[in-house]
Formats: C-alpha cells, structure tokens, sequence
C-alpha cells in the first residue's frame, strides 16, 4: 500500500527523494516545506518538500547525466519499463484514487477513472516506443540517398496543472521516455503527493535513476519554472496548465530557444442544433462534459448554444439532471460533485454567476457557494439568457455553471462559437452529416467532438488552437512532441 496514514506519505517522500538526484534530507532546510491542503476540509494531509532553484539545477544535473545513457536504450527495453510502471500504477490504484481525492477534491470513483486514464499514456506509449522509425526518401539530387532517424530532444521539463494530477504528467513523461529523453516534472504545488507516488512507482518498476525526476514546490514555483525555462541543458518544456502562465513560460523558454509544447485553457462552445430527434443524449452529453471535475476540465462546455426550438425543452431537462447531484466531500458514499480546488476557485465562480446575472441571465438552478459544507463548495448552476457581454462568454469559468445561449442559426452560431481567443475543444450534436462536417471544420479549435460530450481517449490526439496552445498529446503524434528529426544525405551512391 502506498498510503492509508499519513506517516506512510514520510517514507514515500524519503525514498524518493533519495532516487531522484541523492540529495539526503539532511542537506535541506525542511522548516520552509509546504503543507498539502484537503480542499473538502481544509486541512492538512502532509508535509512536502518545498524545493527552490538550487534543487532545481541538481535534479537538471541528473537528468543530463542520465540523459547520456538512457537514451542509447534499447527501445524494447524502454516499453518494457513503462508497461512495468503501468501494471504497478494499476495494482496500486485505490491507492493513488485516494491521494487524487484527497488532494484534488474529486469524487473517488472519478479520482479510480483518472488512475486507469493517468496508467493508459504509459500503457500506449510503452507500444509506441518500438516503432520509432524514420524514412527514405526520393532525392532530386542524383547520386544521392536521404535518410531520416528520430532522435529524444534531450532533458525535458515538464510542468502540470491540479486538476489532473496524474494524469497530465503520465500524458508527458509516457512519450518523453518512449523517445529516449529524461524528464525533470515539476508537479502542480496543490497535488504533490499524487505525483510523488507516482514517481516512487516509477522507481520500484526499475526506471534508473536520474531518468525521472520530480520538483515540489508551491511558495517557489516561479523560481522553479524561472530555472527549468532558462537552463540550457533543458531542451524542451512541455506545459499545461492557464494561458496565462503558459504566455509567461514561453517569454522565459525563449531566452535558450528550447523546444515547447503548450496545453493551455479552453472555453469550449457545445452546440445543440434543431435537427436533433434526441435530446436526452444531448443533456447526458452535456453533464459529462460541464460536470467532468466539478467544471475544473480544460475541455468543459462553457458556452452550451441550444437552437431556439429545444432551448426551454433542453434547459427543463437539463435542470432536472443536474438537481439530481449529490455535492460533498469526495470519499462520502453516493457523492457526484466535490468540492473546487480552493475557495479563491469558487469565488471566481460565484464572480461569473453574480456578472452574469447583473447582466440579464436568470438562475434556473444553483448559483451559490454552499455555505454549510465549506468555502470550496459551489451548487451546480444551470444559468439561462446569457449573452456575449457576460464574463462567461469570454473567460473560462473552470467551475460548475452550465451556461444556455440560444440560436437561430447555424452561420450564427459559429460566429459565436470562434468569437473567442482560445481554441481547445468543440462539441456539436446534429443528425446532419453534411451539417456536421460544415461545422466541424468551421470551428477554430483543435478537437471537435460530435453527438458526444467525450473527446478524452488515449489514443486520439489531444491538444487546441488560437491561445490554448499547440502541440499534441497522446496518440501516434505524442511522441513528436520529444523527438528531433535527423536527416543524413550520402553523396556518390552510383
Ligand atoms: N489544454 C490542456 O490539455 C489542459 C489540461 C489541463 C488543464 N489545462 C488548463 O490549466 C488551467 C488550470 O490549471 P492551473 O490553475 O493549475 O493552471 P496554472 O497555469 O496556474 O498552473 C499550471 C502549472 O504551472 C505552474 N506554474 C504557475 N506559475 C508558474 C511559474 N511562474 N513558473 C512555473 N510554473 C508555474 C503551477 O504550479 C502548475 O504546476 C486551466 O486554464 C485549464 O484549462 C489545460
Ligand atoms: O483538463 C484537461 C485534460 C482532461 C482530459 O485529458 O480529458
């Protein structure tokens, strides 16, 4: 078992911080550590190392020094320890499901499907790893042959947000390590130890030291993210996380032009045309997209855009859905919805719903932060009549407030639709084909899902456009993201 008390989180915590770059706890001030807070209560699970610039370049040293071995590894080998690292983050998933909810808020049979999701990147990109091929090419100079090999980038930091906490770095370190390069994650100050048992699994399934490195820090994050962008042995930074961090890491990445890849926020539109003949799969849809993480997803509908003749329809039985949630603290029996990762979350939430409101939209559900159960607690909110001047319309809410526009038309509303900066994902329902091809490719966004509220899976490319960044995630392209491509001419081949 990884956890159940917290004294166990203490060996987890010493034993990997031994791997990482053999700094002993002795060599370090722990009286400046941070505590991990319980966003359901308040409270606090642990202590964690608040590691500072100096950590930071130690664990960059390791990682280069390995850098020089691994990534002459066999590439079978490199499988075989990710699909290691795989079967032990599954074996120990109630273990890991327990830290994310603890940590993160979410519900705990969320917190189980994020583990299985979070093991997956390592499962797909450990079967990747041995078909790294590169071309020949047809030459236009005579005599000539061209070839092409894949090369690991080199070093890479890796930076990620709390709403998925494990997730997101298996997202990166599976395709960093199936190309051949060493990785140092910084992981996200609120989530630490969901990322730190990660890391230790990383150890007992045999990944040798120096390949994967962690960084906690919550006070120092930007003297952190300061050392990670602008050393030059990192040859890569892969980030998700807001928009605006991601334009500030990118200002500092610049100075050594490393190689970056971005996963940024989104404001998704989900448009709900008159063609439809089902509207409760819509609704279904609807739920799982807003409602996935309390709201807290990149890829959340934030503008929902219902055609004027299912609008009142839709909203009824929308609203009836959402009644049904049960809010709370996410290890309580039969709870739907957590809490929001911290109470400055919910008010920004209840900042959307009161701008909103002051502007013309009328509360059909919700709408509050739920006193009796804590500051981090938000109702699900169903908000009717909104409008392009609302905050929503613009900003990422990242909270759970469902949000009805209406349409009449479809030039209409894909005008509204890209009305926006950034440009993650899209949902549509139609039972037009042509309607949704027209559409699907109008929409400036990076993943478009049709008649589903679930574009998430493993091996389909995960990534936007416009300000929510670029690059891809997951799938056959994931790998790119860590490989420079070689070309290698031979002249006088006659
Ligand atoms: N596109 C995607 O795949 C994707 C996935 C998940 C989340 N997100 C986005 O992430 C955001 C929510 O996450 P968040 O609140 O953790 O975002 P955030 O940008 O505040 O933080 C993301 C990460 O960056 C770190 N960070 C913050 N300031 C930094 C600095 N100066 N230097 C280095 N690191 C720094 C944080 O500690 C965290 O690890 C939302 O906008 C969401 O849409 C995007
Ligand atoms: O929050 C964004 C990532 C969630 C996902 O991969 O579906």
């Amino acid at each position: 078992m990884l956890c159940q008390r917290r004294m166990d989180f203490c060996s987890v915590r010493e034993n990997f911080r031994s791997y990482r770059w053999d700094q002993s706890s002795e060599d370090r001030d722990l009286s400046s550590d941070q505590e991990d807070i319980d966003p359901a209560t308040g409270n606090v699970i642990g202590i964690c190392p608040e590691f500072d610039a100096l950590d930071t370049t130690k664990a960059i040293n390791a990682a280069s020094d390995a850098f020089s071995v691994y990534r002459h590894t066999p590439v079978r080998e490199r499988a075989r320890l990710l699909r290691q690292w795989n079967d032990l983050i599954l074996q120990n998933l109630d273990d890991l499901a327990i830290l994310i909810t603890w940590e993160n808020g979410k519900p705990f049979t969320e917190a189980q499907a994020e583990v299985k999701y979070a093991a997956a990147f390592l499962e797909w990109f450990s079967e990747e790893a041995p078909r790294l091929y590169g071309d020949t090419i047809p030459v236009s100079v005579q005599g000539n042959r061209v070839l092409t090999i894949k090369e690991p980038v080199g070093v890479c930091g890796l930076v990620t947000p709390w709403n998925f906490p494990a997730a997101m770095i298996t997202r990166k370190i599976g395709p960093a390590l199936a190309a051949g390069c060493t990785v140092i994650a910084k992981s996200p100050g609120e989530t630490p130890f969901t990322a730190n048992a990660l890391m230790e699994l990383a150890h007992r399934a045999g990944i040798p030291k120096g390949v994967v490195n962690t960084v906690t820090a919550l006070a120092n994050t930007a003297e952190v993210g300061q050392a990670l962008t602008t050393h030059p042995e990192i040859k890569k930074i892969s980030f998700t996380g807001s928009t605006r961090v991601g334009k500030l890491l990118m200002r500092q990445a610049s100075s050594t032009v490393k190689r970056v890849s971005w996963e940024l926020g989104g404001n998704a539109p989900f448009i709900v045309f008159d063609d439809i003949d089902d509207i409760d799969t819509a609704v279904t849809a609807v739920i799982a997209t807003k409602f996935r993480g309390n709201g807290q997803t990149c890829v959340c509908a934030n503008r929902i855009y219902i055609h004027r003749s299912h609008y009142k329809e839709f909203a009824k039985r929308l609203v009836e859905r959402v009644r049904d949630f049960k809010v709370g603290p996410g290890f309580r029996q039969k709870v739907t919805h957590g809490p929001l990762i911290h109470d400055t979350a919910a008010q920004k939430v209840a900042e959307h719903v009161a701008d909103a409101t002051s502007k013309g939209a009328s509360v059909l559900t919700g709408g509050n932060i739920i006193a009796e159960l804590g500051p981090t607690f938000f109702e699900p909110t169903v908000l009717a009549n909104m409008s392009h001047d609302m905050r929503i319309a613009s900003e990422e809410t990242f909270g759970p407030v469902a949000a009805l526009f209406s349409f009449e038309s479809e030039e209409e509303v894909i005008n509204l639709a890209n009305r926006c900066d950034v440009g993650l994902a899209a949902y549509i329902f139609s039972d037009n084909i042509k309607r949704v091809f027209r559409v699907a490719e109008a929409l400036e966004v990076g993943m478009v899902g049709v008649n589903t509220g679930s574009v998430s899976d493993v091996s389909a490319p995960f990534g936007g456009v416009k300000q929510s960044g670029f690059g891809r995630e997951g799938s056959k392209y994931g790998i790119e993201e860590f490989q420079n491509v070689k070309t290698i001419t031979l002249g006088g081949m006659f």
